[in-house]
């Protein structure tokens, strides 16, 4: 069975694109192929002309930490780390000095209104706050391509409606924000969507 068939599409900087399909569909396994994280059996994928699964694994990561912020519906973050060093664990494949390292993170936490909770770990957050840091640290290497799988799913619609209004500008600048979700909020943003129906897309 093929979790993916014959699918093909393109994006232009500055689109946001929605993924929509019912439970099992493939969304998901199309973001993991978008962020380089799934080899595909055959087809090809490149983002601004490079092909990520054409490159060496050690160059497949720092591709990926330089040009892919990729959110979870669970949000992932480290639980060790608190909010701050989650939001600049990208720079750790990044070459960047403390300074800029320091800015950027400065700069995320005050754009989301987590500089209070800086030090805090991901347990003492509320999952809006959790999913703030999470978009802060997809955003800290200003990539070319955001993927985001269910991004607003276990968030109120305030917090629904922050996180997606973030997304389109950020795509609206001249970059790729991908979303799998199903969302209204997202679709009422959407520059586009597709639809996968059983590993195809309609
Ligand atoms: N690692 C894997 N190995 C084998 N089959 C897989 C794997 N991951 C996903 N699949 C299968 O591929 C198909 C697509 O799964 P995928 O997770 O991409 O769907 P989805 O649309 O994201 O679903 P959901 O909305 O429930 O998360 C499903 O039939 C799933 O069981």
């Amino acid at each position: 069975m093929l979790a993916l068939n014959d699918v093909s599409f393109s994006a232009e900087p500055g689109e946001m694109l929605v993924i929509t399909g019912r439970s099992g569909s493939g969304k998901s396994t199309l973001l993991n192929i978008l962020a380089g994280l799934l080899t595909p059996s055959s087809g090809d994928y490149s983002l601004d002309g490079t092909a990520p699964f054409s490159l060496s694994k050690s160059a497949r990561n720092a591709w990926r930490a330089s040009h892919l912020g990729i959110l979870y519906p669970d949000f992932r973050l480290l639980p060790y780390l608190n909010v701050a060093e989650n939001i600049i664990t990208p720079s750790l494949e990044l070459q960047l000095p403390n300074t800029e390292i320091k800015h950027r993170c400065a700069e995320l936490m005050q754009d989301f209104d987590i500089t209070s909770r800086h030090d805090h770990l991901p347990a003492a957050l509320s999952s809006g706050e959790q999913q703030r840091t999470a978009l802060a640290r997809a955003l800290f290497a200003h990539p070319k391509l955001i993927v985001a799988d269910e991004p607003t799913g276990n968030l109120d619609e305030t917090n629904s409606n922050h996180i997606i209004e973030t997304l389109k500008n950020y795509a609206n600048a001249g970059n790729y924000v991908i979303l799998a979700t199903h969302d209204p909020i997202a679709i009422d943003h959407a520059d586009r969507t597709l639809h996968l129906d059983n590993g195809k897309l309609i």
